[in-house]
């Protein structure tokens, strides 16, 4: 549950009045996220979202996440659009937090996506990579190759009383990755977290993306990776190579990968999974016990590593190549 904030009618209403948004009529919280504080309000004019961003989210990033939203919108992507207020500020402050009001986005997440589903998950990844030119604001990605081990250092004393062996093996795979991680891929702004929960259908159909607060300048590929590794293995663990070559062939139906993104594939996957797996591993030690939040396994993202470093080419994630840019 996220709902780590309360907020009083009356404070809302005063809030609501700087929008052209019409007179509040309900409002409820939302119980999915861990990051931030979502109401679901509805209006005169309709529905909306309430954003409060906690301690987690740093506020000096808070114009890169907004301004992002409305740039990749202005460009053709359906995602979530921040209001601006009467002042033309996309944040206020409501309840002490930074708050910002944004477009409803219709749909639902898929607790079961198909083939079928990561092609389209595919096709909008590579869109928004496209539509992210040319935004004028950067931020780095903390969590990419120079912020693991750090974050590693932070729960390694204890690795070992989750499953017996890990200090040694992250130990190895960091030294791994460190020394070889590709130094040269085409860039851009990537979501970094497009997981189901962040891409919304409307029967088959996907309506849009939301949740960017990940969102970052890194390689372009290695958005491709955490798709990969979000949309593509199946809940025994196995990879799914049907689902990895619809996912593919999808993304480069939109934006063909060059033969150095194709290259660096498999890597590029063990580092998002290690990424997801040091997450969780800090969540799943440090969250006290009986906090509302339900905690990820960090072992599923250790399985998936291990299935990357068995593989040898993107071939082995069902990518077919043709007509390659060089
Ligand atoms: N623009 C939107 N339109 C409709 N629903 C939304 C929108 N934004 C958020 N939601 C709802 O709120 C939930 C939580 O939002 P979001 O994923 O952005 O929160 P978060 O705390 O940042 O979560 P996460 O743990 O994924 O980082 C979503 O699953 C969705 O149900
Ligand atoms: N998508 C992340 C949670 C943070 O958004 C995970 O599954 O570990």
């Amino acid at each position: 549950m996220a709902v780590y904030t309360d907020i009083t009618e009356d404070d809302l209403s005063g809030f609501l009045k700087q929008y052209d948004v019409g007179t509040l009529t309900s409002y409820k919280g939302i119980a999915e996220g861990v990051e931030n504080t979502n109401f679901l309000l509805h209006t005169t004019k309709g529905s909306y979202i309430l954003t409060l961003y906690e301690k987690r989210v740093d506020q000096n990033d808070l114009p890169f996440f907004l301004g992002l939203m409305q740039h990749l919108a202005d460009n053709g992507l359906s995602c979530p659009l921040p209001l601006p207020r009467a002042d033309g500020e996309l944040l206020g402050q409501l309840s002490g937090r930074p708050a910002a009001v944004i477009s409803f986005l219709e749909g639902m997440w898929l607790r079961k996506p198909d083939a079928h589903h990561c092609r389209e998950v595919g096709k909008a990844l590579a869109a928004m990579h496209v539509a992210g030119e040319g935004f004028g604001i950067r931020r780095r990605n903390a969590l990419s190759v120079g912020g693991w081990r750090p974050l590693w250092n932070n729960s390694r004393d204890r690795a070992d009383e989750v499953q017996p062996g890990l200090v040694t093996e992250i130990a190895a795979e960091l030294d791994t990755l460190e020394a070889n991680w590709p130094k040269d891929l085409p860039e851009g702004v990537i979501h970094a977290d497009l997981f189901p929960d962040n891409v919304f259908f409307l029967g088959d159909e996907l309506s849009g993306l939301i949740d960017f607060y990940f969102a970052c300048n890194d390689f372009l590929a290695y958005d491709v990776s955490i798709c990969l590794n979000a949309w593509c293995f199946e809940k025994d663990g196995a990879f799914n190579m049907t689902k990895g070559m619809a996912l593919l062939a999808g993304y480069q139906s939109v934006r063909p990968l060059t033969a150095g993104e194709i290259d660096a594939l498999p890597l590029l996957a063990r580092g998002s999974a290690l990424r997801f797996f040091l997450t969780r591993l800090y969540d799943w030690l440090m969250t006290p016990p009986g906090a509302l939040v339900v905690k990820k396994d960090p072992l599923e993202y250790l399985k998936k590593l291990q299935f990357h470093r068995s593989v040898a080419s993107a071939a082995e994630y069902g990518l077919i190549q043709e007509n390659l840019p060089a």
